[in-house]
């Protein structure tokens, strides 16, 4: 799904308009696309409710009130705002629907006795028109609002276009603010949904079609991508059924020294979960001891060491290793001391021009030490910092980095042309190209030790059957948070989900991802 600023949108409705999708079109194929959604995809037999705001999101929830009153849901409609839509509810109310002012705060009883289990609320108080702070008199009354809603898991809560009380453009939220547990975005996801705390307010994330189709081909700005479904289903690699292991690619995983031996472990079964015919790693002594005997699907070269890590003049082993690997991953676990300056060095002088290549973890930090070593790297590269190995790399403050992740992460992955997926909650990934994809996955679960080795040999793993080094970051990325998502639901708490349980679940994630409509 595309993402907007609350101004390109405005842009992009104008547009629209003016090629012959009216603005009343477009409210009335968003509130049907609304009602068909629901009707669709959620219990609503204890009928629907709208809060409805004066603006055009009230519009779009009357509308969608009306056709489910035509199907013969029960609904109900409470206006927190005096309404100028008096069209939109004459033909609510001669749908069968039923109108409650709740403007001036007097007759929250029926609201209240509206809230019964399983009741779909929908959201439709404020929409992209709305800027912080809230104003009174509304104020007051989304206040009484948010109080009955509160703790309310029994209630199923809808926001429309996002949930009311956020600023669309930052992220910022209203103490009003409503979670929903999902919201049906118009047309385009509006960029401050996929910033926190917005996002924590926004639940799952669904698209509406308004009717305009892809927003895009109404602005000439290149709008970034919020990584869903649509994105991700053509970017799986192929599968032959009469494909052989070299079908499938080889995976070179240099990765690991003595204080950090799971890290190779993470990165190179994970590369394996992703579907890779061979994975070879390439460890020093210590790790080779510890894993031969748990990671059996492995080939291993042994990398000469000095106390546990690489031997600067170890590169020699791994020569050929290098020539016949389809990806190579280098960076997990390694430490960062002067032997590894001298060893990744040597490396990314002996690297294959066109094998694509992965840098993660240390070796990320190693970099800086090599002049402009943006040069040195093959054209199919991606870098996956977390933001403190960014901050290394940018020399930028890591808050710098996090207050700014999007413009950040574009800026440099243009500079350094790499395709450079800046890792941490609502992960984004710049490609080289100048394409911008967003993560809306923002889960604890996926906060823990060997979390990012796991994310190395997913993308590492699809690189070597031959995925591009940019869509292997999108579809990666994805693959990666969903079987976090289901670790947890697994667990039954994000807080217990380890890296271990991330690649237990990276099948789950697959199946998912591979199914229609995910
Ligand atoms: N264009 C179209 O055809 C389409 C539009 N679409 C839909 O329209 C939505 C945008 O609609 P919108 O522009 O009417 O604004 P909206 O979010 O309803 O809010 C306006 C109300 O908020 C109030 N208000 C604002 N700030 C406030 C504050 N600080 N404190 C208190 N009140 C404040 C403001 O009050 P006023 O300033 O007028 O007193 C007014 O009453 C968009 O999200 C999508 O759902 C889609 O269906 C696609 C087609
Ligand atoms: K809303």
């Amino acid at each position: 799904m595309k993402i907007v600023s609350v101004e390109q949108m405005k842009a992009i409705e104008r547009a629209a308009d003016a090629s012959g999708v009216s603005y009343e079109m477009m409210m009335k194929n968003a509130g049907r696309g609304i009602a068909n959604w629901i009707s669709r995809n959620v219990s609503h037999r204890q009928g629907v409710i709208g809060l409805v705001g004066a603006g055009n999101n009230g519009g779009d929830t009357l509308i969608a009130l009306t056709w489910m009153a035509k199907w013969g849901l029960r609904t109900q409609a409470f206006l927190v705002k005096e309404n100028g839509n008096d069209a939109l509810l004459d033909d609510y109310l001669s749908s069968g629907g039923a109108v409650v002012d709740i403007s001036r705060n007097d007759r929250l009883d029926f609201f209240d006795a509206a809230l019964i289990p399983g009741v779909v609320v929908l959201d439709g108080i404020l929409g992209t028109g709305f800027r912080l702070p809230l104003r009174r008199p509304l104020h007051d009354v989304m206040v009484n609002i948010h109080k009955r809603l509160e703790n309310r898991s029994d209630l199923l809560i809808i926001a429309v276009d996002c949930p009311s009380g956020v600023d669309c453009d930052t992220g910022e939220v209203s103490v009003a603010t409503i979670p929903a547990a999902y919201t049906l975005t118009m047309a385009a996801m509006k960029q401050g949904l996929l910033s926190h705390p917005a996002r924590s307010f926004a639940g799952d994330l669904h698209y509406i079609d308004i009717g305009i189709g892809d927003p895009s081909i109404y602005t000439k700005d290149g709008l970034s991508e919020m990584i869903d479904h649509s994105v991700i289903r053509d970017l799986f690699p192929r599968r032959p059924d009469s494909g052989h292991k070299g079908t499938f690619g080889t995976c070179l995983m240099i990765a690991g020294s003595a204080p950090y031996v799971g890290a190779a472990y993470f990165a190179g079964k994970a590369a394996y979960r992703m579907g890779c015919g061979l994975v070879h790693m390439g460890v020093v002594r210590d790790v080779h001891r510890l894993l031969a005997g748990r990671l059996l699907e492995a080939v291993w070269t042994v990398i000469p060491d000095i106390e546990g890590v690489f031997d600067p003049d170890g590169l020699q082993v791994l020569l050929s290793a290098l020539q016949s690997a389809t990806a190579i991953a280098i960076g997990p676990g390694w430490g960062v001391n002067e032997s590894n300056i001298l060893f990744l060095t040597d490396l990314l002088q002996h690297l294959p021009p066109s094998t694509p290549l992965l840098i993660d973890a240390d070796a990320l930090k190693l970099l800086v030490n090599l002049k402009q070593w943006w040069s040195l790297l093959p054209d199919q590269v991606v870098l996956t910092p977390h933001p403190g190995e960014m901050s290394v790399l940018t020399r930028l403050k890591t808050s710098e980095i996090q207050s700014n992740r999007w413009e950040i992460a574009s800026e440099y992955a243009k500079l350094w042309r790499v395709n450079l997926v800046l890792k941490g909650a609502l992960t984004v990934i710049a490609c080289a190209n100048g394409k911008m994809f967003i993560n809306p996955v923002s889960d604890p679960a996926l906060a823990t030790a060997g979390s990012g080795d796991v994310l190395t040999g997913v993308i590492g793993g699809l690189m070597a059957q031959g995925v591009s080094a940019a869509h292997a970051s999108v579809l990666g990325v994805w693959i990666h948070a969903n079987s976090g998502k289901i670790a947890r639901i697994n667990c039954k708490t994000d807080m217990s989900v380890t890296a271990l349980d991330l690649l237990d679940y990276l099948p789950g994630a697959i199946v998912k991802a591979k199914e229609a409509g995910y």
